[in-house]
């Protein structure tokens, strides 16, 4: 078992508390007049990819502080026990090697003392082959057709990591159709199905574990599809593959130990786009836009890896995020991405960030007090600035967000980039801002006394609302595989200061737990012994469900 050591920051811990109690006050509006160099001393730039952190609620000694919470935390030692392999998943005594998958195949890691990475390629390259197959005409269905579709069965990291990269990059889209089917509500499938031809279609069974229900009861509804529409037993080795770490688990559920594609024990779902569970979106973008995906992660994990504290994207975007959460209490944070094929992201970060920080004891079994995750949440703009910025501009939390901006779009089509963007840029300066009553009065002008003195109060904006802005010259695959990469570390710099371990999620387990206990009860007559509450829901469903049939 991995050594593990209770963090030494409570000092600076009670540092941080007083600089919050003393700057709480201070308006970004006024940091921004005072100090013509905000911008150029609170900003990072990688490749493609600019991170302008100026509007939040920190000055340079906030920072200092952070940085030295994040020594404290030991965050570098943390950083090099996961880039060398150690067991830092330690509650299931695994590797957390995701940066593994998309370092170059000259590098070396070593889990065990066997190294890593000639499987990793080896795997890598396996999948790729068959997404160039598919997508070549090469790889035909039982029938002799080409395959056209491509259908992901999968749920959680096995469904949002590779749904999110797909749709972001579909600009890059080689020939087929690529589609995700994840929810166990027959409507899923169904609906998806409705719209393919079996003889042209390729099913992945994409499971970490390959013991997940509800992809399970989907890759054999799909299986009973297929073989309804006129095809046989044997024609299933054309039509199904699988992704996954338990490969003899694969096999036994009927697909052939060559359609069978290995990920790692040592890859949490959350963080396995990179692996062959990418295969969805190898065959949606191919061989090449795949590779610069991984190039684009790589890049962002030798920055993380090296770059001074101070000046090191993940590890600003995760000290900032932590001083709200922490120290100010901010029980969410919002991520806005401007960019239509972008709006799966805050889906795919929730899973990311919740799953991984949701936690309230730490690494030793200690009850931790005070908060860890924060809610993520988003939409993307500009739909939501006609649905919930109010509440940013004007409610009574405080709500950090992350607005993430292309520079290029794919579609220029007539203005519409360039209005989509000053929206961007300027809610961005209206959250920083604010309206003054001064300024809300000199609006109001024209009205008399004692309708100014009304309604002025209600146009102030208090302004305030801190926010980071991610510009990407366009959404690439490497810019792409950097933003992820990004958040991936963020989460990791957060986790490691709350001294969380961010790689098991065994809230989701109980609840897995109790599900297959109630599942046969809504068919049976068995007596009940759950609360009140439980048992009246399954009494309901079991009278009305046969009402209904
Ligand atoms: O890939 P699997 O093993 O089917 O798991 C799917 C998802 O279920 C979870 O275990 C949570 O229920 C996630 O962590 C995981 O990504």
């Amino acid at each position: 078992m991995l050594q593990t050591h209770p963090i030494n920051h409570t000092a600076i811990w009670a540092q941080l508390h007083q600089h919050q109690r003393s700057t709480r006050f201070l308006h970004m509006r006024d940091l921004f007049a005072q100090n013509p160099a905000r911008f150029e001393q609170m900003h990072v730039q990688l490749h493609g990819l600019l991170l302008d952190y100026s509007k939040n609620r920190i000055t340079e000694d906030t920072l200092q502080l952070l940085v030295q919470l994040a020594e404290a935390a030991d965050l570098r030692g943390w950083m090099d026990k996961m880039r060398r392999g150690d067991a830092i998943n330690i509650s299931e005594n695994r590797a957390v090697l995701h940066t593994a998958l998309r370092l170059p195949e000259s590098a070396s890691v070593y889990v065990n003392g066997h190294n890593v990475v000639p499987d990793i390629q080896r795997e890598r390259e396996r999948a790729l082959a068959f997404a160039e197959a598919v997508n070549n005409g090469s790889h035909l269905g039982a029938h002799g057709d080409t395959i056209t579709d491509v259908v992901n069965i999968g749920i959680g990291g096995s469904d949002l990591g590779p749904q999110m990269a797909t749709l972001a990059l579909k600009p890059y889209r080689q020939r087929v159709n690529v589609h995700f089917v994840a929810n166990v509500d027959g409507a899923n499938l169904a609906q998806t199905l409705e719209q393919l031809n079996p003889a042209r279609t390729v099913f992945i069974v994409a499971s970490k574990s390959f013991a997940t229900p509800e992809t399970l009861l989907n890759a054999r509804a799909a299986r009973t599809w297929f073989l309804q529409q006129g095809f046989a037993e044997a024609d299933i080795g054309r039509h199904f593959v699988a992704v996954s770490s338990q490969v003899a688990a694969a096999t036994e559920f009927g697909i052939a130990p060559a359609n069978v594609f290995a990920m790692f024990d040592w890859v949490g779902g959350r963080y396995s786009v990179w692996s062959a569970i990418g295969l969805p979106l190898m065959c949606a973008v191919g061989a090449a836009h795949f590779n610069d995906f991984l190039a684009g992660a790589h890049a962002m994990d030798t920055h993380f890896f090296n770059a001074p504290l101070r000046h090191n994207m993940p590890v600003l975007l995760g000290l900032i995020g932590l001083w709200y959460n922490t120290f100010y209490e901010a029980a969410s944070h919002a991520v806005i991405p401007y960019d239509h094929g972008l709006r799966r992201l805050p889906a795919h970060l929730q899973q990311l960030d919740m799953e991984s920080n949701g936690k309230q004891t730490g690494r030793l079994g200690e009850h931790l007090d005070f908060d860890t995750g924060a809610v993520i949440w988003g939409e993307e703009g500009v739909n939501c600035q006609h649905a919930f910025f109010q509440l940013l501009h004007q409610g009574s939390r405080l709500i950090p967000s992350d607005f993430i901006v292309p520079v290029q779009s794919h579609y220029p089509l007539g203005k519409q980039h360039q209005v989509l963007v000053a929206n961007a840029l300027a809610q961005t300066e209206a959250l920083m801002r604010g309206k003054t009553l001064a300024e809300a009065h000199a609006e109001l002008a024209h009205l008399d006394n004692q309708s100014r003195d009304m309604l002025a109060p209600q146009k102030v904006f208090p302004g305030n609302q801190p926010s980071n802005t991610l510009m990407l010259d366009a959404v690439t695959p490497f810019n792409l595989g950097m933003l992820l990469a990004l958040y991936e570390h963020k989460v990791f710099v957060q986790g490691t200061i709350w001294g969380v371990n961010s790689f098991d999620q065994w809230g989701v387990e109980y609840g897995k737990v109790l599900a297959a206990a109630i599942e046969p009860q809504l068919a049976n007559t068995e007596t009940l012994a759950h609360d009140a509450s439980t048992n009246a829901l399954i009494a309901h469903y079991r009278k009305h469900h046969e009402h209904n049939t």
